[in-house]
Parts: structure tokens; sequence; C-alpha cells
């Protein structure tokens, strides 16, 4: 079975998660974009669904879903999304596709964050891959130099702006031991405004599609 068959897998899962009436947080990346198909399959009477990036918004518009700007709601029921490293703390790394910043935001929103991935994500400890941290232009020099004196070697995205109009480094090389420690460190540079480590607001639920079927993890009472 393909990767992207056991994205499709972990995204179709969720969808037992999604209640009629909720307000739905949406993430973003190739996960959440089954998850989404998978909501415009399902037809489920949703009050909306609040996309944590532009593209997101556009691939819910498109399926003729509902799409509610998070200013106009109040706490989110459930907040589904994508990572690149899972830990067995169900911390997690993201920002492959550079939505980190408003994927935070929804997922702190929401009451329950349900992570869907394909089974090679699950990793023993967070650090094989490079933490996406994103920079407002003016000070990208400034945040890489304070990256190199926390142990990181970060490097610029090339040719991407994110949705917020901000750069991003990629950054290797991090002991990521302390993944809240490390998380809190990054964010109080001046000029950074969110890095990729989600381990102050981690997941609740990971649902892991594998060979074997969905493998479901639970953070908390169901
Ligand atoms: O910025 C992108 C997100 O954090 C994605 O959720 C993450 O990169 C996982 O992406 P994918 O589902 O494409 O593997």
């Amino acid at each position: 079975m393909d990767t992207d068959a056991l994205k499709r897998m972990a995204a179709e899962a969720a969808l037992d998660y999604i209640q009629p009436g909720m307000v739905v947080g949406v993430g973003t990346g190739s996960t959440s974009n089954h998850f989404i198909d998978a909501l415009g399959r399902a037809k489920i009477s949703v009050e909306g669904y609040v996309p944590s990036s532009i593209g997101t918004a556009e691939r819910l518009k498109s399926l003729g879903l509902r799409v509610l700007d998070l200013n106009d709601t109040g706490d989110i029921p459930v907040y589904v999304d994508g990572a690149d490293e899972i830990d067995p703390h169900f911390r997690l790394i993201k920002g492959g596709g550079g939505a980190l910043t408003r994927e935070k935001i929804v997922a702190s929103a929401a009451r329950r964050f349900v992570c869907i991935a394909d089974h090679s994500k699950d990793h023993a400890k967070l650090g094989s891959f490079p933490l996406p941290v994103e920079v407002l232009p003016f000070a990208r020099s400034f945040v890489a130099r304070q990256l190199v004196k926390l142990g990181g070697n970060p490097s610029l995205r090339n040719s991407f702006t994110s949705d917020n109009g901000n750069v991003i480094l990629d950054v290797v090389g991090l002991d990521l031991s302390d993944p809240v420690a490390m998380e809190s460190k990054i964010n109080s540079i001046p000029g950074v405004l969110d890095n990729g480590i989600f381990a102050l607001r981690r997941a609740d639920v990971v649902l892991l599609g594998s060979p074997e079927g969905v493998i479901r993890r639970s953070n908390a009472p169901q």
C-alpha cells in the first residue's frame, strides 16, 4: 500500500470525530486534503469549517463546504490536521507546508486535536524532520543567528512566502529532548512568529494509517 493510501485511510478515520452541528478546524497538507475530500463525500451537516490556510479554505470552498472565520467562532470542538513527526507523547513537528502558525492557532482554539498521518510519521523522539520556524522577513538574519546560538543550523526555505507574508527557516541540529522548552525558547526570539514544535499544544488523538489498518492512540478521555 502506498503512502498516499495510508494518509487517506487515516483521514477517513477522522470522520468518526465529526458530529452534525459542529464547527470543525481543518489543517493543511496532503493528509488534510484527503480529510477535506472525505468531508465533501460525507456531507455531514456541520455549522462550518475553520481553515488553517488559504489553500485549505480554497479546497473547502471548491467542494461547497462552508468556510468560517476564526474571529466569528468561539472555541472549536475539534481540529483535524496532519504532521511531519509524531512522538509517543503526542508531541509533533509541523510546518512542512509552511502553515504552522495558523495551524497552531486553530489547534489551540480547539478542544480536541485529532492528528492524522501515515505511520512513517511515528517516531520515538522528535528531531529528524528539519524544524520550520516562521520569521518576519525584516528579522531573518537576526533570528538565524539566534537559532545558531541555540545549536541549530538554519536554512532559508527557497522561493516561499507564508500566508502571513513571512519566510520560513528550516532548522536542523537542535536538541529537541525537551520539546516544550525549545518551543518556548524559539518563540521568545523577537521576529519569530511561531515554530513547528507542537508540545505546548499537543495532539489529543493520533490516527496512523498502516498496512494493518488505522492505529488509534488517545491522550485524553473520549
Ligand atoms: O504546514 C504544513 C502542515 O504542518 C502539514 O500538516 C504537515 O507538513 C504534514 O503534511 P502532509 O500531510 O502533506 O504530510
